[in-house]
């Protein structure tokens, strides 16, 4: 026998499981709704983010700038120095008072330690050590002709080292020391014992050795930082500039910049700046060893684990200017232009969060948080709403399509999907048996024990015709104890042997009505199929079905009826 490949009638109860779930239409929607408003939110957060970092690196390029301001008064001081001295070696000053230092030198040259001055409080006397000393070290040379000039050029250098001005960053001490053994310099040197240990001093630093030729080919400033926090005097920066005229290198004119000076200068640029903006700068040198801090040496989120300063060292080898988060801070960081070391600031989380983008993150944050609450709130009552109407939907679907008592199809329903299978079977020629069943002598069963026990008979017996019929076939109750059997694809024999199984299962079966009361039933049956009769048409189908199972019924009942000519099978 060909399987009939399509049963799913709308409305057909086995395949109501199948039915699309609304709810999970609201969950999608919600959880949409729920992953973009946190995507936009954390958009916003990443756009606030960004804007933070670029506050920070501004307020640090402020800064930044006015401390390489200041460095550069001090870079011009320094080529000014040195374009005295080229200038005073180029056109010397022919004066008696300069001969006269010329003589005196010549005179003391050879001594371990001298001194030469003018004898005027507005310039700087000239230290010296012995030609034996120059002679110990290749690095100093005395044998040149400018050697007078040079000392001449000194003096008036003196002069100048006098008018310091009065510059934010003012140089803690001035020097030139010259190869040609001996130094000026604006700290006084009261003991001529501490002549020769003063420049020997001062030659060993890399400010005066890091000058040679090949140490800087440039010729221009170079700085260099002193750490020594535990001397009175505290760290120091020096920059240093080489002094050459005429392809020959005289010495070095130095400055030393104190530290402390430029903690005051930094912490100069935070006034009128809020407290909670402020954040920690610290100054580094090219080494990246911290030289000085805003904050006291105290502050304990100051400092940086090793992994941390790898990070840091990797940016800055990257680019001039940066900021990263490390931890709960923020660090932004700028390479100062003259001074080679860089400027870092520190924004602890606190700071963050009393500031104007941590008040609007926190903000932003609630906000979220409320729209979320909301929004869950607004998915369970809808869920629910739908849930619950979706649960109707499907009660007054059931009720428009079965019948409550029997749970089998009601008269409507087994009409649409008659008509169906009717189509169905039509086009590709199969058979399609109608089985028409009657109770026997119900009104007995009712009038003997009550309409209650007529319901449980009729659904006992649904129960039973369910059981026994395939699952494409549909069965439905048509009238008060009437039934109706759809058997898509069965021939008559086959539709008339089902019913001939239910006939019996039926008639064998004593049913349960009351708590000891059983009765047996029987029932009577009319068949016919459509390829024998060669009509699809349902409603005649039922009639013939109708009609032979009144044959059954006069025939004496509980049988089935299949012919309108032979006896009953
Ligand atoms: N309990 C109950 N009885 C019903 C229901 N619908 C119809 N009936 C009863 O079924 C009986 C049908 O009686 P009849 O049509 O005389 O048929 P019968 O007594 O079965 O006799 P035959 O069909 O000739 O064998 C009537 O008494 C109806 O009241 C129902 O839903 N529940």
């Amino acid at each position: 026998m060909r399987q009939l490949n399509v049963v799913n009638v709308p409305g057909q109860h086995k395949n109501a499981k199948r039915y699309f779930d609304p709810t999970w239409v609201v969950n999608l929607c919600f959880v949409i709704v729920m992953v973009f408003s946190t995507m936009l939110t954390w958009r916003e957060v990443i756009v606030l983010e960004g804007a933070y970092g670029a506050s920070q690196r501004s307020a640090l390029a402020n800064v930044s700038n006015a401390l390489d301001m200041q460095m550069q008064v001090g870079i011009d001081r320094l080529l000014f120095f040195r374009h005295t001295m080229q200038a005073a070696l180029q056109t010397p000053l022919d004066l008696n008072i300069l001969r006269k230092r010329h003589d005196e030198f010549d005179s003391k040259r050879a001594l371990p330690q001298w001194r030469v001055g003018v004898d005027n409080p507005r310039t700087l006397p000239v230290y010296g050590v012995s030609d034996y000393f120059v002679n110990q070290t290749d690095l100093l040379n005395r044998d040149n002709d400018a050697l007078h000039n040079e000392l001449t050029a000194a003096i008036e250098l003196g002069y100048l080292f006098r008018l310091s001005s009065h510059a934010l960053l003012a140089p803690r001490k001035s020097w030139y020391v010259s190869r040609a053994g001996f130094f000026i310099s604006t700290e006084a040197v009261n003991n001529e014992q501490d002549i020769v240990p003063t420049y020997y001093h001062l030659l060993m630093h890399p400010w005066f050795s890091g000058q040679q030729l090949h140490e800087n080919h440039g010729r221009g400033v170079r700085w260099f930082t002193d750490l020594a926090p535990k001397s009175p005097n505290g760290s120091n920066v020096v920059a240093s500039v080489p002094l050459d005229y005429n392809g020959y290198w005289f010495g070095v004119v130095m400055m030393s910049f104190p530290v402390d000076a430029i903690t005051q200068l930094l912490i100069g640029t935070q006034q009128g700046v809020q407290e909670r903006e402020r954040g920690e700068y610290q100054l580094y040198d090219t080494n990246f060893k911290l030289l000085t801090s805003t904050l006291s040496t105290s502050a304990a989120d100051r400092t940086f684990n090793r992994k941390e300063r790898a990070l840091l060292e990797a940016d800055m080898a990257r680019d001039t200017i940066g900021g990263m988060r490390l931890g709960s801070r923020y660090v932004s960081w700028q390479k100062l232009k003259h001074f080679g070391g860089v400027l870092l600031r520190i924004h602890t989380l606190r700071e963050g969060i009393i500031g104007d983008f941590g008040r609007i993150t926190i903000a932003m944050f609630i906000l979220w948080l409320l729209f979320m609450a909301m929004l869950l709130v607004a998915w369970g009552v809808i869920r629910r709403m739908v849930k619950n109407m979706y649960a109707m939907q499907r009660t007054l679907q059931w009720q428009a399509w079965y019948d409550p008592l029997t749970r089998l199809c009601n008269r409507g329903a087994l009409f649409e999907r008659a008509k169906t299978i009717s189509k169905l079977t039509r086009s590709q020629k199969l058979p399609f048996a109608v089985i028409q069943l009657d109770l026997d002598h119900f009104k007995n069963v009712n009038d003997r024990f009550g309409h209650q026990a007529g319901d449980l008979v009729l659904s006992h017996t649904a129960g039973l015709i369910s059981s026994t019929i395939r699952d494409q076939d549909v069965a439905g109750r048509v009238g008060g104890e009437e039934f109706c059997i759809l058997l898509p694809g069965s021939t008559l024999l086959q539709a008339t042997q089902i019913a001939e199984r239910i006939r019996q299962r039926i008639g064998s079966k004593e049913m349960l009505i009351h708590k000891h009361t059983t009765i047996r039933i029987s029932a009577s049956f009319g068949v016919c199929d459509a390829l024998e009769e060669g009509n699809y048409d349902f409603e005649y189908l039922q009639s013939v079905a109708d009609r032979r199972l009144y044959r059954a019924k006069n025939n004496g009942r509980n049988q089935v009826c299949s012919s309108d000519e032979t006896p009953n099978t």
